[in-house]
């Protein structure tokens, strides 16, 4: 059989959910216990055979295609206007993390949506960031107001969705159930839109519970941490993290999910989706201080809406993936954020923070693209 044929058969598989021969596989998976994995590999295996070893990705060279030039012409917001959707009583860090590292990196704006709580403390940590706090927690909404503060406040956000270039959904969210409501009334908003969404944190929360928000949507990236990828594999794969098969075992959850792509976050990088696997091992710092993912979110979100400015003005035929704006996104994004944590660790040592990491953004980018 060849390979595109077995592949597409692949693909079908993910489409069984509502026939017979997916309920009869089901059941056969069930009794074998947790080794649903080892039948959905074999199935890609027998597909694709034992395919290539994972290539290591050409980071700096995408980094150095997609960045756009300095140039005079240019007016306030061209460089790309990101807006993060999270920051509750519990976390403030994560979302200003998210937020500053995109203008450290070069976008003109950075938004942040979050709850009045956490609005003055991020307002605080930094003048250059717009602060919307329109978000709501349960405690503060009474049951019969549910529905009117519901649409006011996706209708806030909605005033300002074609603006931006990217959301990013979930650092520092926190779990409350009408907020995640809420915030799955932007994501869907932000889908109608054809805005690209970076889902992170708490997001995946959200997402991992109701996996429509972002399935078929080619514009949403995934950046699972250890844990977020443990329990995303167990609920869509229904099996453990397999670290023998770690490529195919992330572009089947590619695919079983459908057509997002997925950053698996851990000592090396591996960025899927569904067609191909690449990884990114720059070394990166020892330390694991936390804020280091809501530096990458805040990243992936400036790079895919300049990977997508540049697919657009360019006629490059490639493929596929290397034209797939989210992935040459999350492959400049990991590599940035490694050569930042590397520098910053080489001066700070145990002491390094995630401000410390924040702060050589802007001098590793200009090291692999320089602003002129
Ligand atoms: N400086 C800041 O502001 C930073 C803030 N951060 C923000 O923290 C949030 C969580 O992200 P994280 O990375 O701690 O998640 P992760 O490793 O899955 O969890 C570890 C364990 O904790 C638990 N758990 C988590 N949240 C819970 C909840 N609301 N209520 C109850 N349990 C909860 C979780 O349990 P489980 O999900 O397994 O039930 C797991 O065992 C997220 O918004 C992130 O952006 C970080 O970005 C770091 C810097
Ligand atoms: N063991 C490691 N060695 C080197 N770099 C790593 C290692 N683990 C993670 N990283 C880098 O740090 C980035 C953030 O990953 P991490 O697992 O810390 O995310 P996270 O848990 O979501 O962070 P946060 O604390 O912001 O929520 C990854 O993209 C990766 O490049
Ligand atoms: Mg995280």
């Amino acid at each position: 059989m060849s390979s595109s044929v077995a592949l597409s058969g692949c693909f079908e598989n993910c489409m069984w959910a509502s026939s017979a021969v997916f309920r009869r596989q089901l059941f056969l998976i069930r009794s074998l216990g947790g080794h649903c994995c080892r039948v959905h590999m074999e199935r890609m295996q027998g597909a694709e055979g034992a395919r290539a070893a994972t290539l290591e990705a050409d980071a700096e060279g995408v980094i150095r295609k997609i960045t756009p030039v300095m140039d005079p012409r240019l007016y306030k917001g061209q460089a790309g206007k990101i807006a993060v959707i999270g920051g509750c009583r519990e976390y403030t860090g994560a979302p200003y993390f998210a937020a500053i590292s995109a203008l450290k990196i070069g976008a003109d704006l950075s938004h942040v949506f979050c709850t009045k709580d956490a609005a003055t403390v991020i307002k605080s940590y930094s003048p250059e960031l717009i602060v919307h706090p329109v978000l709501e927690e349960s405690y503060g909404v009474r049951d019969d107001e549910k529905a009117s503060v519901f649409g006011k406040v996706v209708g806030e956000v909605k005033k300002w969705m074609e603006r931006f270039d990217c959301l990013v959904v979930g650092p520092g969210l926190g779990r409350d159930t009408f907020l995640l409501d809420c915030v799955s009334g932007i994501i869907r908003h932000a889908r109608e839109a054809n805005i690209p969404i970076v889902i992170d944190g708490d997001g995946l929360f959200l997402v991992m519970n109701n996996l429509d928000l972002v399935k078929g949507y080619h514009l949403a990236v995934l950046t699972p941490n250890i844990n977020e990828y443990k329990r995303l594999v167990d609920k869509v794969l229904d099996c453990e993290v397999n670290d023998q098969e770690a490529s195919e075992q992330l572009k089947l959850l590619a695919r079983w999910i459908g057509d997002v792509t997925i950053f698996r976050k851990g000592k090396l990088d591996l960025i899927s989706d569904g067609e191909t696997v690449s990884k990114v091992s720059i070394s990166g710092s020892p330390r694991r201080c936390g804020g280091q993912g809501d530096i990458l979110s805040g990243s992936v979100a400036v790079f895919s809406s300049w990977a997508r400015q540049h697919l657009s003005s360019t006629k490059e035929t490639t493929e596929k993936s290397l034209s797939n704006p989210m992935v040459l996104g999350s492959i400049a994004a990991s590599a940035l954020l490694r050569k930042s944590a590397a520098l910053a660790f080489a001066s700070k040592k145990r002491a390094t923070l995630t401000t410390d990491i924040i702060e050589c953004l802007g001098g590793s980018l200009e090291v692999i693209s320089p602003a002129g």
